[in-house]
């Protein structure tokens, strides 16, 4: 069975389990390096991205990751985990693991307005997607091998990368399990092409 992990660092990471097995994969939660040997694909969630990477120092889960992701392993970062995969990150002066050319502000939508939804149409997923956004980045500039999958008031704020794929917002937050289900696919048609 295809089995996603979703990095139990830090953040919302009991929504991910849910919405991964409501989309038919088994979910993990992972703590340690040696698991991500029995993965398929890993989500990072939702939470504090400057939390998260000192976490994934900490636990030496930097180089571990990158080589996850070398390997043709599907990843999936929402909210700050979307940070995280940046290879930039606006006003600092280096990004985390830099696995999408892409250049994100965090934030971005401002503190007035810290947490909204909006219906987004989501090229592959859906034209009516209700997207749950909570002080979310954007993604301010991408590489020509990103491509767009939505954006709302010009801003990108889904997208992938070959094998990589990330929001700004939160699919796990609501029971339309659509998005999820267009990453478990992907993480399924990995599994056949790298097991061949
Ligand atoms: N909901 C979220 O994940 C917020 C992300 C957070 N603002 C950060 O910079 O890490």
């Amino acid at each position: 069975m295809t089995t996603i992990g979703v990095l139990a660092l830090q953040g919302a990471v009991r929504e991910h389990i849910r919405s991964v097995e409501e989309s038919g994969a088994k979910a993990v939660e992972i703590k340690r390096t040696e698991q991500l040997e029995d993965i398929d694909g890993l989500i990072f969630p939702g939470g504090e991205s400057t939390t998260m990477r000192r976490l994934i120092n900490s636990y030496g889960f930097f180089t571990a990751l990158r080589e996850f992701g070398g390997k043709g392993k599907p990843i999936f970062g929402t909210c700050a985990g979307l940070i995280l995969m940046a290879t930039e990150i606006e006003g600092q002066e280096t990004g985390h693991l830099g696995l999408m050319n892409m250049k994100v502000a965090r934030n971005a939508f401002g503190r007035q307005v810290a947490s909204f939804e909006q219906k987004l149409a989501i090229e592959n997923v859906a034209d009516d997607f209700n997207a749950v956004f909570i002080r979310a980045p954007y993604i301010v500039k991408a590489g020509a091998e990103v491509e767009v999958l939505a954006t709302y008031q010009d801003r990108i704020v889904a997208a992938k990368q070959g094998h990589y794929l990330c929001t700004a917002f939160h699919p796990e937050l609501t029971d339309d399990n659509r998005f999820v289900e267009y990453f478990v696919k992907m993480v399924e048609e990995s599994r056949k092409t790298l097991a061949s």
